[in-house]
């Protein structure tokens, strides 16, 4: 069987340097990705690991060192143009017309690209902007503007949809209305790669996740796996959280202090932590499993990857 069947975006041993004044810098490091057809796949990472490159080189717009990239099994950027009306993309902020309406603005790009007039109302539908698709693009809000944006992708009927960061920005609201978006397009079967360093904001939505750091692919798979295999998080309150921490990490665990007390990641079985401090002589106080979410997960796997140029923050 082909190993890139059933998937819409593979990569395998991608590599991206760029040359700066302090050397080479690698963006993108031997990066082997699967994104499935159908669903939302979460495209995490702190700010500057990697994910924009990545979408650009899948994209044809920036060109890899090495490394080969399948979407939907075709190999990219040599057979781009045979599949590239399947996938639509939103990178940058696209240019509208501030002055014209959102349907003008959509009629024109369907002229433009060659779609049919009638399918501007359905995406405007699709995004829930039809109500106001007489308005000035000009007095839109940001959502607004976004979903403007991802009702252009759409206008070609693509398979994949790519968005980098497509919440930036955009406040709880606007983010809610993006999400429910993405969700519906994943539901009509479509696939929906979604970047992002928000991770509260992509576990909601995302069905599928690849999390990296510094180029590099830490861990993927579906949501529940990945954040089922690192994300056990427990708070621990001792009466010397000092002296319990270097107990829990000389018995291997990953510890971080958490107000007056501590917080243990990746431990799935809390009864590992009581014996080792009862061991110690050390007696609990409190020992509160904390629900397992992305961010945990996301936390113990990018321990100390922080990036020695800084520009690799914790994400929000
Ligand atoms: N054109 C470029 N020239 C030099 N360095 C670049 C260029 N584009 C990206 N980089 C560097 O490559 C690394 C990866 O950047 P990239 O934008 O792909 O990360 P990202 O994960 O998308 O981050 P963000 O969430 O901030 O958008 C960063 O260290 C960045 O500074």
């Amino acid at each position: 069987m082909d190993v890139t069947e059933g998937f819409a975006i593979t990569t395998r041993g991608l590599r991206k340097t760029y040359r700066g004044r302090r050397g080479v810098h690698v963006a993108v490091d031997d990066l082997n990705l699967r994104v499935p057809v159908g669903g939302v796949h979460g495209f995490l990472g702190p700010n500057g690991s990697g994910k924009t490159t990545t979408i650009r080189m899948l994209l044809g717009l920036v060109r890899a060192d090495s490394g080969h990239m399948r979407l939907f099994g075709q190999t990219v950027p040599d057979a781009l143009p045979q599949v590239v009306g399947r996938v639509g993309a939103i990178v940058e902020s696209p240019t509208f017309f501030p002055a014209f309406s959102g349907r003008l603005n959509l009629e024109l790009l369907a002229g433009a690209i060659g779609a049919p007039r009638t399918r501007v109302d359905e995406v405007l539908d699709e995004v829930g902007l039809l109500d106001r698709a007489r308005d000035r693009y000009s007095g839109y809000s940001l959502g607004m503007k976004q979903r403007l944006a991802i009702a252009a992708t759409l206008l070609k009927q693509p398979d994949l949809l790519i968005f980098d960061e497509p919440t930036n920005g955009l406040d709880p609201a606007g983010i809610h209305e993006i999400r429910g978006t993405m969700r519906a397009l994943a539901d009509q079967g479509r696939t929906v790669l979604v970047s992002s360093h928000i991770l509260a904001e992509v576990e909601q939505v995302a069905d599928t996740v690849s999390i990296i750091a510094r180029g590099r692919l830490l861990a993927t798979g579906p949501l529940a796996e990945v954040v089922g295999r690192r994300g056990a998080a427990a708070r621990v309150v001792v009466p010397d959280a000092a002296a319990a921490r270097a107990v829990l990490v000389a018995a291997g665990m990953q510890v971080e202090h958490d107000g007056d007390g501590l917080r243990v990641l990746g431990e799935e079985d809390p009864g590992r932590i009581t014996w080792a401090l009862a061991q110690a002589g050390i007696f609990l106080q409190a020992l509160v499993p904390e629900r397992a979410g992305l961010e945990e997960a996301f936390l113990a796997l990018t321990a100390g990857t922080a990036s020695a140029s800084g520009d690799e923050g914790v994400p929000a």
